[in-house]
């Protein structure tokens, strides 16, 4: 189907993508964000062992994904963890061996949230925005009340 935007790329490969409306978009593959934090019990590697993999789980079994299709995973951990580097656990899930991984400490904002690990991956994905389940477990359920329940727009499923 042509977009009624009438604008076609083409690339390279040949490749035709579309640009137009949320509904073109359907079923196109993009790099889409995918959010989650959580909070580990103690600064120890046990501890972040655990909360990292919580999280993961839940996100990874929330967006059906292939490890494949990740471009980079970026966490944040506060400053007040650093017994293990979360990246160290997140390289030994199935297939995440060759996932490009970064951590980083997050900015020290006064009164904000304690032993917290932040995550953010990039994705390529045929799936539009508003189908991509965020993940905040833990006390950083607070952080956004919104995506707590895990979904991007807001509704409860
Ligand atoms: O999403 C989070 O983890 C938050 O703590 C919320 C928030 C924000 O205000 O949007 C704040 C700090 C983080 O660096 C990222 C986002």
């Amino acid at each position: 189907m042509v977009s009624p935007y009438g604008c076609i790329d083409l690339k390279h490969d040949d490749t035709i993508k579309y640009y137009g409306s949320e509904e073109d978009t359907v079923g196109i593959w993009k790099v889409r964000g995918i959010r989650g934090a959580t909070t580990a019990s103690d600064n120890t590697k046990e501890a972040i062992a655990q909360a990292v993999t919580e999280l993961l789980d839940a996100i990874e079994s929330r967006n059906q994904f292939d490890p494949e299709d990740i471009v980079s995973v970026t966490f944040t951990a506060t400053g007040d963890l650093d017994a293990i580097f979360p990246a160290a656990i997140a390289r030994q899930r199935p297939q995440w061996d060759t996932v490009p991984l970064l951590d980083v400490q997050q900015m020290q904002v006064e009164g904000s949230l304690k032993r917290c690990i932040r995550v953010l991956i990039h994705l390529n994905t045929p799936l539009p925005q508003k189908e991509i389940y965020h993940s905040y477990l833990r006390d950083a359920c607070h952080l956004r009340p919104d995506w707590s329940l895990t979904h991007a727009s807001s509704s409860v499923s």
